[in-house]
Protein backbone atom coordinates (compact mmCIF):
# COMPACT_ATOMS: atom_id res chain seq x y z
CA UNK A 1 0.00 0.00 0.00
CA UNK A 2 1.31 3.11 -0.83
CA UNK A 3 1.51 4.89 2.64
CA UNK A 4 4.67 7.89 2.05
CA UNK A 5 3.61 10.91 0.83
CA UNK A 6 6.96 13.00 -0.20
CA UNK A 7 7.78 16.21 0.30
CA UNK A 8 10.53 17.84 -2.21
CA UNK A 9 13.03 19.75 0.01
CA UNK A 10 15.32 22.26 -2.14
CA UNK A 11 18.55 22.85 -0.79
CA UNK A 12 20.59 24.53 -2.61
CA UNK A 13 24.57 25.86 -1.91
CA UNK A 14 24.23 24.78 1.55
CA UNK A 15 20.48 26.13 2.35
CA UNK A 16 17.32 25.13 2.94
CA UNK A 17 14.36 27.20 0.70
CA UNK A 18 12.09 28.19 3.32
CA UNK A 19 8.85 26.90 0.70
CA UNK A 20 10.43 23.67 1.39
CA UNK A 21 9.44 24.13 4.98
CA UNK A 22 5.99 25.82 3.92
CA UNK A 23 4.84 22.90 2.37
CA UNK A 24 4.96 20.47 5.34
CA UNK A 25 2.15 22.80 6.60
CA UNK A 26 -0.87 20.84 4.79
CA UNK A 27 1.14 17.84 3.92
CA UNK A 28 1.51 16.89 7.57
CA UNK A 29 -2.23 17.19 8.42
CA UNK A 30 -3.34 14.87 5.48
CA UNK A 31 -0.31 12.33 6.37
CA UNK A 32 -2.32 12.71 9.64
CA UNK A 33 -5.63 12.28 8.94
CA UNK A 34 -4.62 9.89 5.61
CA UNK A 35 -2.71 7.64 8.75
CA UNK A 36 0.66 8.12 6.37
CA UNK A 37 4.25 8.98 6.52
CA UNK A 38 5.20 12.51 5.69
CA UNK A 39 8.93 12.45 4.39
CA UNK A 40 10.98 15.50 3.47
CA UNK A 41 13.44 14.58 0.94
CA UNK A 42 16.66 15.62 0.34
CA UNK A 43 19.53 15.89 -2.52
CA UNK A 44 22.38 16.64 -1.07
CA UNK A 45 26.56 16.01 -0.86
CA UNK A 46 26.46 16.12 2.69
CA UNK A 47 24.32 14.28 4.21
CA UNK A 48 26.18 15.61 7.93
CA UNK A 49 25.17 18.96 6.91
CA UNK A 50 21.26 17.83 6.56
CA UNK A 51 21.49 15.91 9.94
CA UNK A 52 22.71 18.89 11.83
CA UNK A 53 20.69 21.63 9.99
CA UNK A 54 18.72 23.28 12.95
CA UNK A 55 15.92 24.07 10.63
CA UNK A 56 15.69 20.60 9.27
CA UNK A 57 15.55 19.28 13.01
CA UNK A 58 12.47 21.20 13.65
CA UNK A 59 10.90 20.62 9.88
CA UNK A 60 6.94 19.28 10.40
CA UNK A 61 7.38 15.57 8.74
CA UNK A 62 7.93 12.08 10.04
CA UNK A 63 11.24 11.84 8.46
CA UNK A 64 14.11 13.30 6.24
CA UNK A 65 14.96 11.12 3.94
CA UNK A 66 19.05 11.83 2.62
CA UNK A 67 20.07 10.93 -0.74
CA UNK A 68 23.99 11.79 -0.70
CA UNK A 69 25.88 11.86 -3.66
CA UNK A 70 28.92 14.30 -4.78
CA UNK A 71 27.07 14.58 -8.36
CA UNK A 72 24.67 17.19 -6.20
CA UNK A 73 26.97 20.16 -6.86
CA UNK A 74 25.22 22.98 -8.75
CA UNK A 75 21.64 21.83 -10.54
CA UNK A 76 21.49 19.15 -12.58
CA UNK A 77 17.97 18.84 -13.54
CA UNK A 78 18.48 15.54 -15.24
CA UNK A 79 19.94 13.81 -12.89
CA UNK A 80 17.96 15.36 -10.15
CA UNK A 81 14.57 14.24 -11.55
CA UNK A 82 15.56 10.71 -12.39
CA UNK A 83 16.98 10.81 -8.75
CA UNK A 84 13.61 11.48 -7.60
CA UNK A 85 11.56 9.20 -9.68
CA UNK A 86 13.88 6.24 -8.64
CA UNK A 87 12.89 7.26 -4.83
CA UNK A 88 9.40 7.40 -5.67
CA UNK A 89 9.38 4.63 -8.09
CA UNK A 90 10.99 2.30 -4.85
CA UNK A 91 8.80 3.64 -2.04
CA UNK A 92 5.69 3.55 -3.65
CA UNK A 93 4.92 6.51 -2.87
CA UNK A 94 0.50 7.80 -2.45
CA UNK A 95 2.21 11.74 -3.59
CA UNK A 96 4.78 13.75 -4.78
CA UNK A 97 5.14 17.60 -3.97
CA UNK A 98 7.04 20.54 -4.86
CA UNK A 99 7.17 24.12 -3.50
CA UNK A 100 6.90 26.35 -6.62
CA UNK A 101 10.61 27.21 -6.39
CA UNK A 102 13.33 27.29 -9.29
CA UNK A 103 14.28 23.27 -8.41
CA UNK A 104 10.15 22.22 -7.93
CA UNK A 105 9.08 24.10 -11.16
CA UNK A 106 11.59 22.11 -13.09
CA UNK A 107 11.72 19.02 -11.55
CA UNK A 108 7.85 18.78 -11.10
CA UNK A 109 6.93 17.92 -14.73
CA UNK A 110 9.92 15.99 -15.77
CA UNK A 111 9.28 13.29 -12.95
CA UNK A 112 5.46 13.36 -13.76
CA UNK A 113 6.98 12.81 -17.39
CA UNK A 114 8.74 10.25 -16.74
CA UNK A 115 5.87 8.18 -14.33
CA UNK A 116 3.52 8.89 -16.68
CA UNK A 117 1.27 10.59 -14.12
CA UNK A 118 -0.55 14.11 -13.89
CA UNK A 119 0.49 16.79 -11.87
CA UNK A 120 -1.22 19.93 -10.97
CA UNK A 121 0.03 23.72 -10.82
CA UNK A 122 0.28 26.28 -8.34
CA UNK A 123 -1.96 24.56 -5.69
CA UNK A 124 -2.61 26.90 -2.61
CA UNK A 125 -5.46 25.09 -0.43
CA UNK A 126 -6.37 21.37 -0.28
CA UNK A 127 -9.84 19.47 0.42
CA UNK A 128 -9.89 16.05 2.04
CA UNK A 129 -12.92 14.50 0.84
CA UNK A 130 -14.09 11.28 1.78
CA UNK A 131 -11.76 8.80 -0.75
CA UNK A 132 -10.11 12.38 -2.53
CA UNK A 133 -7.43 14.39 -2.47
CA UNK A 134 -8.81 17.45 -3.56
CA UNK A 135 -6.44 20.47 -4.45
CA UNK A 136 -7.58 23.91 -5.14
CA UNK A 137 -5.98 26.51 -7.63
CA UNK A 138 -7.05 29.76 -9.44
CA UNK A 139 -8.33 29.60 -12.86
CA UNK A 140 -10.34 31.49 -15.65
CA UNK A 141 -8.20 34.53 -15.15
CA UNK A 142 -7.74 33.71 -11.58
CA UNK A 143 -11.79 34.40 -11.12
CA UNK A 144 -12.52 30.73 -9.72
CA UNK A 145 -11.38 27.91 -7.77
CA UNK A 146 -10.78 24.98 -9.17
CA UNK A 147 -10.71 21.92 -7.34
CA UNK A 148 -8.65 18.77 -8.69
CA UNK A 149 -8.13 15.64 -8.21
CA UNK A 150 -5.73 13.01 -9.85
CA UNK A 151 -6.88 10.17 -11.48
CA UNK A 152 -3.60 8.71 -11.23
CA UNK A 153 -0.89 7.71 -8.27
CA UNK A 154 1.41 9.17 -6.89
CA UNK A 155 -0.49 12.31 -6.68
CA UNK A 156 1.94 14.82 -7.58
CA UNK A 157 1.51 18.68 -7.61
CA UNK A 158 3.89 22.10 -7.19
CA UNK A 159 2.19 24.14 -4.63
CA UNK A 160 2.03 28.00 -4.44
CA UNK A 161 4.92 30.20 -2.49
CA UNK A 162 3.62 31.24 0.43
CA UNK A 163 0.11 29.79 0.75
CA UNK A 164 0.89 28.19 3.75
CA UNK A 165 2.62 29.30 7.53
CA UNK A 166 5.86 27.20 8.40
CA UNK A 167 5.05 25.43 11.34
CA UNK A 168 7.11 23.53 13.51
CA UNK A 169 7.33 20.14 14.65
CA UNK A 170 7.20 19.19 18.25
CA UNK A 171 9.61 16.33 17.91
CA UNK A 172 12.62 15.71 15.73
CA UNK A 173 12.00 13.87 12.61
CA UNK A 174 13.58 10.51 11.72
CA UNK A 175 17.03 10.80 9.37
CA UNK A 176 17.62 8.18 7.02
CA UNK A 177 19.90 8.04 4.01
CA UNK A 178 18.50 6.21 0.87
CA UNK A 179 20.82 4.49 -1.20
CA UNK A 180 19.45 4.02 -4.98
CA UNK A 181 20.10 0.46 -6.63
CA UNK A 182 23.96 -0.28 -7.49
CA UNK A 183 22.97 -0.06 -11.29
CA UNK A 184 21.08 3.66 -11.23
CA UNK A 185 22.78 5.76 -13.88
CA UNK A 186 24.14 8.56 -12.21
CA UNK A 187 25.31 10.41 -15.40
CA UNK A 188 23.63 13.76 -16.54
CA UNK A 189 24.18 15.35 -19.66
CA UNK A 190 24.56 18.32 -18.09
CA UNK A 191 28.26 19.63 -17.35
CA UNK A 192 28.85 22.41 -14.80
CA UNK A 193 31.76 24.21 -16.13
CA UNK A 194 31.35 27.27 -13.74
CA UNK A 195 29.18 28.46 -11.40
CA UNK A 196 28.44 32.10 -10.39
CA UNK A 197 26.03 32.79 -7.59
CA UNK A 198 23.23 35.51 -8.49
CA UNK A 199 23.82 38.62 -7.17
CA UNK A 200 20.14 39.04 -6.35
CA UNK A 201 19.11 38.85 -3.03
CA UNK A 202 17.21 35.78 -2.32
CA UNK A 203 13.23 36.36 -2.29
CA UNK A 204 12.30 36.54 1.15
CA UNK A 205 8.51 38.12 0.83
CA UNK A 206 6.74 34.65 1.46
CA UNK A 207 8.38 34.48 4.97
CA UNK A 208 8.56 38.36 5.66
CA UNK A 209 7.56 40.17 8.94
CA UNK A 210 6.96 43.20 7.51
CA UNK A 211 6.18 43.87 3.64
CA UNK A 212 5.35 47.40 1.79
CA UNK A 213 3.77 46.71 -1.05
CA UNK A 214 3.75 49.39 -4.03
CA UNK A 215 1.28 50.06 -6.56
CA UNK A 216 0.14 52.41 -9.36
CA UNK A 217 -0.66 55.00 -7.35
CA UNK A 218 2.93 55.67 -6.69
CA UNK A 219 2.78 57.13 -10.11
CA UNK A 220 6.66 57.76 -10.61
CA UNK A 221 9.17 55.40 -10.38
CA UNK A 222 11.52 57.36 -8.25
CA UNK A 223 8.61 56.97 -5.53
CA UNK A 224 8.85 53.17 -5.83
CA UNK A 225 12.67 53.93 -5.14
CA UNK A 226 11.66 55.69 -2.11
CA UNK A 227 9.56 52.99 -1.03
CA UNK A 228 12.68 50.57 -2.09
CA UNK A 229 14.60 52.92 0.39
CA UNK A 230 12.24 52.29 3.06
CA UNK A 231 12.03 48.93 3.09
CA UNK A 232 16.06 48.75 3.78
CA UNK A 233 15.30 50.79 6.62
CA UNK A 234 12.73 49.03 8.15
CA UNK A 235 14.19 45.48 6.92
CA UNK A 236 11.58 44.55 5.02
CA UNK A 237 10.92 43.12 1.87
CA UNK A 238 9.19 44.97 -1.32
CA UNK A 239 6.12 43.56 -2.71
CA UNK A 240 4.26 44.76 -5.69
CA UNK A 241 0.83 44.42 -8.01
CA UNK A 242 1.20 43.06 -11.25
CA UNK A 243 0.94 46.80 -13.21
CA UNK A 244 4.45 47.44 -11.36
CA UNK A 245 5.69 44.31 -12.75
CA UNK A 246 4.14 45.06 -16.12
CA UNK A 247 5.81 48.51 -16.07
CA UNK A 248 9.40 46.81 -15.20
CA UNK A 249 9.78 48.67 -11.88
CA UNK A 250 9.71 45.18 -10.56
CA UNK A 251 10.47 41.16 -11.20
CA UNK A 252 7.33 39.21 -11.24
CA UNK A 253 8.97 37.01 -8.39
CA UNK A 254 8.10 40.04 -6.27
CA UNK A 255 4.13 40.11 -7.39
CA UNK A 256 1.68 39.75 -4.64
CA UNK A 257 -1.26 37.79 -5.62
CA UNK A 258 -3.01 35.26 -6.74
CA UNK A 259 -1.09 35.20 -9.98
CA UNK A 260 2.12 35.48 -7.74
CA UNK A 261 3.43 35.27 -3.78
CA UNK A 262 1.20 34.92 -1.09
CA UNK A 263 2.55 36.87 1.94
CA UNK A 264 0.81 37.33 5.77
CA UNK A 265 3.20 39.23 6.88
CA UNK A 266 2.53 41.13 10.79
CA UNK A 267 3.03 44.29 8.62
CA UNK A 268 1.61 44.99 5.17
CA UNK A 269 1.55 48.54 3.87
CA UNK A 270 0.40 49.30 0.36
CA UNK A 271 1.51 52.28 -0.93
CA UNK A 272 -0.91 53.83 -4.03
CA UNK A 273 -2.83 50.18 -4.32
CA UNK A 274 -6.63 49.91 -5.70
CA UNK A 275 -6.97 46.39 -3.75
CA UNK A 276 -8.35 44.38 -6.61
CA UNK A 277 -9.01 40.40 -5.67
CA UNK A 278 -6.28 39.17 -7.54
CA UNK A 279 -3.90 41.59 -5.25
CA UNK A 280 -5.72 40.79 -1.97
CA UNK A 281 -6.11 37.45 -1.85
CA UNK A 282 -2.16 37.05 -1.91
CA UNK A 283 -2.21 39.43 1.41
CA UNK A 284 -5.63 39.02 3.04
CA UNK A 285 -4.21 37.23 6.17
CA UNK A 286 -1.66 39.56 7.00
CA UNK A 287 -1.45 40.70 10.57
CA UNK A 288 -2.49 44.37 10.54
CA UNK A 289 -2.82 46.02 7.46
CA UNK A 290 -2.38 49.50 6.25
CA UNK A 291 -3.44 51.33 3.40
CA UNK A 292 -1.81 54.53 1.80
CA UNK A 293 -4.54 56.14 -1.17
CA UNK A 294 -5.96 59.04 -1.93
CA UNK A 295 -9.53 57.20 -2.21
CA UNK A 296 -11.04 56.73 0.42
CA UNK A 297 -13.56 54.30 -1.00
CA UNK A 298 -11.00 52.26 -2.43
CA UNK A 299 -11.39 48.18 -1.40
CA UNK A 300 -7.93 48.21 0.32
CA UNK A 301 -8.89 51.11 2.38
CA UNK A 302 -11.89 49.41 3.28
CA UNK A 303 -10.24 46.12 4.39
CA UNK A 304 -7.61 47.84 6.19
CA UNK A 305 -7.23 47.81 10.03
CA UNK A 306 -5.33 51.44 9.04
CA UNK A 307 -5.87 53.81 6.47
CA UNK A 308 -3.92 57.04 5.38
CA UNK A 309 -6.10 58.90 2.83
CA UNK A 310 -2.79 61.04 1.17
CA UNK A 311 -0.32 61.32 -1.59
CA UNK A 312 1.80 58.14 -1.43
CA UNK A 313 4.99 59.96 -2.57
CA UNK A 314 4.46 62.86 -0.16
CA UNK A 315 3.98 60.01 2.94
CA UNK A 316 7.17 58.63 1.31
CA UNK A 317 9.22 61.78 1.40
CA UNK A 318 8.25 62.54 5.17
CA UNK A 319 8.95 59.08 6.49
CA UNK A 320 12.58 59.03 5.03
CA UNK A 321 12.62 62.77 6.43
CA UNK A 322 11.97 61.29 9.91
CA UNK A 323 14.18 58.29 9.86
CA UNK A 324 17.33 60.03 8.35
CA UNK A 325 17.11 62.79 11.31
C1 LIG B 1 -5.90 36.97 -14.54
C2 LIG B 1 -5.43 38.10 -13.71
C3 LIG B 1 -4.51 37.84 -12.70
C4 LIG B 1 -4.03 38.88 -11.91
N1 LIG B 1 -3.15 38.60 -10.92
C5 LIG B 1 -2.71 39.62 -10.14
C6 LIG B 1 -1.82 39.37 -9.06
O1 LIG B 1 -1.42 38.24 -8.75
N2 LIG B 1 -1.40 40.42 -8.32
C7 LIG B 1 -1.83 41.71 -8.58
O2 LIG B 1 -1.41 42.62 -7.86
N3 LIG B 1 -2.66 41.95 -9.58
C8 LIG B 1 -3.10 40.96 -10.37
N4 LIG B 1 -3.95 41.24 -11.39
C9 LIG B 1 -4.27 42.65 -11.67
C10 LIG B 1 -5.37 43.18 -10.75
O3 LIG B 1 -6.63 42.82 -11.27
C11 LIG B 1 -5.30 44.72 -10.65
O4 LIG B 1 -5.39 45.26 -11.94
C12 LIG B 1 -4.02 45.21 -9.97
O5 LIG B 1 -3.82 44.56 -8.74
C13 LIG B 1 -4.18 46.72 -9.72
O6 LIG B 1 -2.93 47.22 -9.33
P1 LIG B 1 -2.81 48.59 -8.56
O7 LIG B 1 -3.59 48.53 -7.30
O8 LIG B 1 -1.37 48.92 -8.49
O9 LIG B 1 -3.45 49.66 -9.58
P2 LIG B 1 -4.85 50.37 -9.59
O10 LIG B 1 -5.96 49.41 -9.49
O11 LIG B 1 -4.84 51.31 -10.77
O12 LIG B 1 -4.86 51.23 -8.25
C14 LIG B 1 -4.08 52.36 -8.02
C15 LIG B 1 -4.55 52.96 -6.71
O13 LIG B 1 -3.71 54.04 -6.38
C16 LIG B 1 -4.52 55.08 -5.83
N5 LIG B 1 -3.83 56.33 -6.03
C17 LIG B 1 -3.82 57.15 -7.12
N6 LIG B 1 -3.04 58.20 -6.91
C18 LIG B 1 -2.51 58.05 -5.67
C19 LIG B 1 -1.59 58.81 -4.92
N7 LIG B 1 -1.05 59.95 -5.39
N8 LIG B 1 -1.26 58.35 -3.68
C20 LIG B 1 -1.80 57.22 -3.16
N9 LIG B 1 -2.69 56.46 -3.87
C21 LIG B 1 -3.02 56.87 -5.10
C22 LIG B 1 -5.81 54.99 -6.58
O14 LIG B 1 -6.86 55.60 -5.83
C23 LIG B 1 -5.98 53.49 -6.73
O15 LIG B 1 -6.71 52.96 -5.64
C24 LIG B 1 -4.47 40.21 -12.15
C25 LIG B 1 -5.42 40.45 -13.15
C26 LIG B 1 -5.89 39.41 -13.92
C27 LIG B 1 -6.92 39.70 -14.98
Amino acid sequence: MADIIIAYGEYFQGRLHPASLEILTPLYEIAEKMKKRLVLLILSKDKEEIKNSPDLKKALCHEVWIVESSEFTGFKDDLYSRVVTEVVREKNSYGVFFPSTFQGLSLAPRIAGLLGVGLCAHVNAFELGEDKLLMLRPTYGENIMAKLYSTTLPIMATIALGAFPIREALQEPEFKEIRLSADFNWKSKIRLRKFISSKKEPNRLSVAKVVLAGGLGLKKRENFEKLQDLAKHLEAEVGVTRPLCYAGWMDEEHMIGVSGVTVRPKLYIGFGISGAIQHTSGMENSEFIIAVNTDKEAPLVKMAHLSLICDAGALLDALLKRLRV
